[in-house]
């Protein structure tokens, strides 16, 4: 068969959830029942041919495939077990006599329902978006259903555009899945990749008979370690791509390698070469997270197509064309040299970014003019192939203003500071390190008393309607600060009486001020910036609206000072303090590119630093610094990683090394698979740790145990996910399989996570619940020394 010519320019996916987040509304309406299924379609059909129409007046071809036909209800992953009528065992009544599932079905497997937990939700490799894992066993139903893909087709063909359905990829669908509970131990999903490469071969010709001219299967996971193994020559993917590409009847087949290198780091391309031998008509490479392909392994690219992906679609900022279009035709050289042709990309979906730096209201005058969300993207990909295909004089202006701006940004006052360059040049090894842990663990025994198996919470408590209200009524202007702050003390102050109720032994003030997590620190730190309407999807109909890091960061002045020592002020108890750790406000923040990420959470981290040493001038003896997100940025290559640990690490270090011997630092991560990165946890060196552990049922602390791991830790005894009261038995129980293992010294008993999702009816419940579970277990302990 003699291939395709892919477009000279196209983008890999879209954002999803709509421009206003019309996809959500949609999506909640008909979750609430106000709605029906043809009212939700219809208005998911107008999004899409809205942003069709959009991505067409931006420039790109509306009948040539350059479209992505990337529109998921909910979840890319979730579409495909869709496509393969992939439905778990544990929910097989849903599927229909001929094995498919239908949309309210499909939201049940995303939603869960009275019976059912959903199917578990993962990131999806090093972002911050959520998919649905796929649960397959021996014989979960493997059956090609491409009803929803052509429908979808077929309805934006009739209306003039020519999509290119995408779905992801056979490999990666199943390294993404789990084994279904059940399945033998040793069972692995990949055992079923026959079956569904079949399905997938069924699926391309049902989209060839709709008329569809190219799809586009999504491969990221070749890029983990584990695909990569595959994505060598004589390996798995080869034979899976020669079957598809021998396909009788099929569209021209697109493959994307997008969030890392492909296969072997060494070989860059290789992968990239092996699939269009084995008959793929255009091969996607990832330029930005990736490593450029070498001339070396072009060869094999004859008659293919390489798209490249040179825009950043993990990030917001404008791209440097002229580096670009440099980079672009060496590479072009090169492909044409091996007789195939190159065009121009994204290096994944742009469904990591907001819609458009024009729907902006409130950024720092300077910041627009530096920024590229996804339609500023689509812009710069057309502009690049023009600029490749015309000539770099078709796109001079464009060229020029983009070096502009480049220039502008580099020479802005924020974007170097050079206080913070000193403060960071003048570090030494004594600013990451404390005094020994016993040294320290002697002056906190002295400073706190705190009894055996101490109570506590990790921060948050219920975010009522109440608190949110208030928040958006003084965003607005509607009440004033004197108002905002009395409510906000009287929110305090509930909340800590109630712990004093309780019985708690370390207190918290609850986090009312907070709207999130990093949100609030950025706010409050030189160097971020907040947008008003740059939503990203986290999963399902839920967005996140990340901070901008665009300079060099410092804290102007102490702002969780003031709420938590009046929290402090309320109670004679041991008091915790709360702040977000330098990894975790990098993680769910859009990040700089032109400094190394291991720079900037020095400078976050001595912002805190400075905040912690105020917060113990104001007689705060217990600091939390949570790093929840420690474990998510960790590289998706091995290779990468010690590196990684090592600066995230530091960068906690340097955060609270500031700190007196009597001070208890604590740090909280929620999360409890982190054999791979407990040594790091250990080197963060905090006195105490809180973890999840609930739902593992304490599964973690046989690992620290064998570990070693010597100092304070609070294993969650209660799931906060769900919305369930863990009754007194269960909490003593899950103490008990803790004491099995740990030292009873150093124990602390504490939920999994923050309580800001819950309600007050279940949380006081709950841990009344945790504090006479404890109690009972103290009893038990000092009648047993
Ligand atoms: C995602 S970790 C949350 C920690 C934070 N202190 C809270 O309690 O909400
Ligand atoms: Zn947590």
């Amino acid at each position: 068969m003699s291939k395709q010519t892919f477009p000279a320019a196209s983008i890999l996916g879209y954002p999803r959830i709509g421009p206003n987040r019309e996809l959500k509304k949609a999506l909640e309406a008909h979750w609430a029942k106000q709605t029906d299924e043809a009212t939700l379609h219809a208005a998911a059909l107008e999004l899409q041919r809205n942003n069709l129409a959009k991505l067409t007046t931006l420039g790109l071809g509306a009948t040539d495939a350059s479209l992505p036909g990337d529109f998921a209800y909910y979840d890319q992953v979730l579409d495909a077990t869709i496509a393969l009528s992939a439905v778990p065992t544990r929910f097989a009544d849903l599927a229909a006599t001929d094995g498919t599932i239908n949309t309210a079905g499909a939201f049940v497997l995303a939603r869960g329902d009275e019976s059912r937990a959903p199917l578990e939700m993962t990131k999806w490799f090093d972002t911050n978006y959520h998919y649905l894992v796929p649960e397959i066993g021996e014989s979960t139903p493997i059956k090609a259903n491409a009803a929803a893909l052509v429908e979808s087709f077929t309805a934006h063909q009739a209306n003039g555009t020519t999509i290119r359905p995408t779905l992801v990829g056979p490999i990666s669908y199943l390294l993404l899945a789990k084994a279904e509970d059940g399945a033998a131990a040793d069972f692995d999903p990949l055992v079923r990749l026959d079956e569904v490469v079949n399905a997938y071969v069924e699926i391309l010709a049902a989209l060839a008979a709709a008329g569809a001219p190219w799809v586009q299967l999504d491969e990221p996971a070749l890029v983990t370690d584990r695909g990569a193994a595959l994505a060598v020559p004589g390996a798995l993917a080869e034979s899976v791509y020669t079957t598809l590409a021998a396909a009788t009847k099929r569209p021209a087949l697109l493959v994307t390698l997008g969030y890392g290198t492909a296969g072997n780091v060494e070989r860059p391309g290789e992968t990239q070469g092996l699939l269009a031998r084995a008959g793929v008509d255009a091969v996607h490479a990832d330029l930005i997270r990736g490593a450029l392909p070498t001339a070396n392994f072009l060869g094999d690219l004859a008659g293919s197509t390489l798209v490249a992906g040179i825009v950043d679609s993990r990030n917001i900022w404008r791209n440097n064309l002229t580096t670009s279009l440099q980079t672009l035709q060496g590479l072009r050289a090169e492909v044409q040299q091996a007789g195939g042709t190159l065009a121009v990309g994204t290096a994944t979906s742009l469904q990591h970014v907001p819609h458009d730096v024009a729907l902006e209201t409130k950024l720092p005058a300077h910041l627009p003019e530096w920024l590229a969300f996804a339609n500023q993207k689509v812009s710069e990909v057309i502009t690049l192939a023009k600029g490749l295909n015309d000539g770099q004089e078709a796109v001079a202006t464009e060229l020029a203003e983009a070096d502009a701006a480049i220039k502008n940004r580099a020479e802005f006052a924020g974007t170097t500071v050079p206080a913070v360059r000193t403060r960071l040049a003048n570090l030494t090894t004594a600013d990451f390190s404390r005094s020994d842990a016993t040294t320290r663990k002697v002056a906190q025994e002295q400073a706190l008393d705190l009894p055996l198996l101490p109570t506590t919470t990790i921060g948050s408590f219920p975010q009522t309607v109440e608190v949110r209200s208030a928040r958006a009524a003084h965003r607005a202007g509607t009440i004033n600060d004197a108002a905002y702050e009395g409510f906000l003390k009287e929110e305090i102050a509930r909340v800590v009486a109630l712990q004093e109720e309780l019985g708690l032994d370390v207190l918290v003030h609850g986090e009312a001020e907070r709207n999130d997590m990093v949100q609030y620190f950025a706010e409050n730190f030189d160097g971020f910036a907040e947008t008003s309407n740059g939503w990203v999807q986290s999963y399902g109909s839920r967005a996140t609206r990340p901070s901008i890091l665009w300079g060099d960061v410092s804290r102007p002045a102490p702002f969780t000072v003031p709420w938590i020592s009046y929290a402090a002020s309320l109670t004679n108890k041991p008091f915790k303090g709360m702040l977000t750790g330098p990894v975790t406000i990098l993680a769910w923040s859009f990040i700089r590119d032109d400094e190394p990420l291991s720079v900037s959470a020095n400078q976050v981290a001595l912002a805190l630093r400075d905040e912690i040493a105020d917060l113990e001038a104001a007689g705060i003896s217990i600091i939390q610094v949570d790093e929840p997100a420690l474990r998510e940025l960790l590289p998706l290559r091995s290779k990468d990683q010690t590196k990684y640990l090592g600066w995230s690490v530091d960068s906690f270090r340097l955060s609270t090394a500031g700190a007196v011997d009597s001070t208890q630092i604590h740090t909280h991560l929620c999360y409890s698979e982190f054999g791979e990165i407990i040594n790091a946890i250990d080197a963060l060196d905090a006195d105490v740790t809180s973890i999840e552990a609930a739902r593992s049922r304490m599964e973690v602390t046989e690992d620290l145990t064998n570990f070693g791991f010597s100092r304070g830790i609070g294993p969650g005894v209660y799931d906060i996910h769900a919305p369930r009261v863990p009754s007194e038995a269960e909490v003593a129980e899950l103490i008990n399989i803790a004491l099995g293992s740990l030292d009873a010294r150093q124990l602390w008993i504490n939920p999994d996570c923050g309580l800001k999702t819950r309600g007050y009816l279940e949380t006081r419940e709950s841990l009344a619940n945790l504090v006479a579970a404890t109690v009972a277990a103290r009893s038990t302990l000092s009648l047993s020394v």
